[in-house]
Formats: structure tokens, C-alpha cells, sequence
């Protein structure tokens, strides 16, 4: 099963080399704001599934959530490290 860690690696490893194939490198490419405003759609998607979707459907759309939050940190080269440092 894919972790937090696994993801990211992974998601840094197809942008290191631009893989042409990767959604994660056509996203980076369009730059912070529509990364933005993806995590803000992600999070209100978590907000109405836990309201009114159940639990399957609320972790499906917290796992969009995290992802896009992980793609918003490689836009700012930001690591793992930067960000536990607060947790
Ligand atoms: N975990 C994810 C992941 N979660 C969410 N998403 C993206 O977020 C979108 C979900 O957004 P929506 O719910 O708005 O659905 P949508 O309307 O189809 O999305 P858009 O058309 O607006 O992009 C999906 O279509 C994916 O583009 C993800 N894209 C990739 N990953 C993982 O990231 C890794 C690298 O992926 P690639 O960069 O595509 O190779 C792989 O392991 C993938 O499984």
C-alpha cells in the first residue's frame, strides 16, 4: 500500500525528470494558482463527503487532498522534512 512517503518520493521523481506521461508534471507546469485552487476544490470535496457521503468517499477525497498538498509543495521545493518540522 502506497504511503504519505512513497507518494511524494515518487511524485518528485517524475517531476526531477519531466516525465511526459505524469498528470503531477502537466499540473506543476500551470503553476501555483491552479494548484491552488485544486487543493481548495479537494478540500471542500473532504468537507461535503464527510458531511453527507460517508466514510469510504471521505477518505477517497482526503487521499485528492493530500496528494494535491504534496504536488503544492514540490511548486515551492518544499521537502517532507520542511513540513514535519511544525507537525
Ligand atoms: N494520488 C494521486 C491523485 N489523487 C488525485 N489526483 C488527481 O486529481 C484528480 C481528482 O480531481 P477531481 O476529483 O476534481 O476529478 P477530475 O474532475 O477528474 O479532475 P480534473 O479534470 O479537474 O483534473 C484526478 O483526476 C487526478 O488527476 C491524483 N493524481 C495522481 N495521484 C498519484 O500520483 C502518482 C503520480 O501520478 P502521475 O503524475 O499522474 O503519473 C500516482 O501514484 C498516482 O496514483
Amino acid at each position: 500500500m502506497k504511503k504519505f512517503e512513497s507518494l511524494f518520493e515518487e511524485l518528485k521523481e517524475k517531476a526531477e525528470r519531466a516525465d511526459p506521461s505524469s498528470g503531477t508534471v502537466k499540473l506543476l507546469a500551470k503553476g501555483k494558482h491552479a494548484i491552488g485552487k485544486k487543493l481548495i476544490e479537494e478540500a471542500g470535496e473532504v468537507w461535503m463527503a464527510a458531511r453527507y457521503e460517508g466514510k469510504e468517499q471521505t477518505a477517497e477525497e482526503i487521499s485528492q487532498l493530500l496528494y494535491h498538498a504534496q504536488v503544492m509543495m514540490l511548486a515551492n521545493d518544499l521537502e517532507l522534512e520542511d513540513i514535519y518540522r511544525y507537525l
